[in-house]
């Protein structure tokens, strides 16, 4: 079965990237694609403007929409899709309390599936983490991500749900967001670092450091694609599900 996806942030980075794969897929077509600044075509597909997608919606009820973008337009077109009963799958980072909020109310009307991070490798690697923190029980632990040098949030979303998955096994830690001048570690803390440069795709390890030894679990997306190719998935598993939220794991299972 072909599922039809709909894409916002046509002309983003990441969204030419889900044109371009979606391009090279069997399982999926793409219904439209829209941007804010309406711009000639992208992998072939014209993109229209943002400002009538809940009208593209109503009309041209595609299965799903691929969402990364920014956090206000993530919620807004959350919420569009709400309206219209289209299947919502995002990886829009930055969000406040607030807006994932609003997309877990999404959820109550239409599947919604959010992911911090759409690469096989990170979910691996959140796994690896979850089990190597009990075991090193009192080792320091630093994060450092690094992405290129036009990414706006810090720290990266990926960062915050390793942060979460540390706390979900050791309790909740202070976070140092770099350090300056006389800040000796204190006990418990998690250094937090976010490096920007160049055109780096995404890379985060987290070190563990204690008792002589230091372990590193390090991930590195070699391009963009990755993320693309994992958020179709996640369209391509989510059409047709009931609603509610749903997480990138259950893709994976
Ligand atoms: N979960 C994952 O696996 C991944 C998540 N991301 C996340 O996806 C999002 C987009 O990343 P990327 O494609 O590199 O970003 P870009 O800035 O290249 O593209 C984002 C597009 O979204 C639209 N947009 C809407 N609102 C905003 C806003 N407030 N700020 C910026 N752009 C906005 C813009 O298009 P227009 O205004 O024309 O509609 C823009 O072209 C980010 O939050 C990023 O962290 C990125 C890679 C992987
Ligand atoms: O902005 C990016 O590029 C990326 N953002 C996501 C994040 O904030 O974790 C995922 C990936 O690392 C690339």
């Amino acid at each position: 079965m072909t599922v039809r996806v709909a894409v916002t942030g046509a002309t983003g980075r990441m969204g030419e990237e889900v044109l371009a794969a979606a391009a090279d897929r069997d399982d999926v077509a793409v219904a439209f694609a829209v941007s804010r600044s309406a711009d000639g075509s992208v992998e072939g597909v014209a993109v229209e403007d943002a400002a009538d997608l809940p009208t593209l919606l109503a009309d041209e009820h595609p299965d799903v929409l691929v969402d990364f973008t920014g956090p206000a337009s993530c919620v807004e077109y959350a919420s569009a899709c709400a309206e219209t009963g289209v299947a919502f799958v995002s990886g829009t980072t930055g969000l406040s309390q607030g807006g994932f909020d609003a997309l877990r109310e999404a959820a109550e009307d239409v599947p919604v599936l959010y992911a911090s991070n759409f690469s096989r490798g990170i979910a691996a690697l959140r796994r690896a983490v979850r089990e190597a923190v009990p075991a090193l029980d009192g080792y320091d632990i630093e994060l450092t991500e690094t992405h290129h040098n036009a990414k706006r949030d810090a720290p990266s979303g990926t960062a915050l749900t390793l942060l979460e998955d540390i706390d979900g096994v050791r309790g909740d830690s202070p976070r140092v967001h770099g350090r300056e001048g006389d800040a000796p570690r204190t006990e418990g803390e998690i250094g937090v670092h976010a490096r920007r440069a160049g055109d780096i795709a995404g890379e985060h390890e987290v070190l563990l450091a204690g008792n002589h030894e230091s372990l590193s679990l390090t991930h590195r997306a070699g391009s963009r694609g990755v993320f693309a190719a994992g958020a179709l998935d996640a369209a391509a598993w989510l059409s047709g599900r009931d609603a509610g939220w749903y997480d990138f794991t259950e893709v994976l299972e």
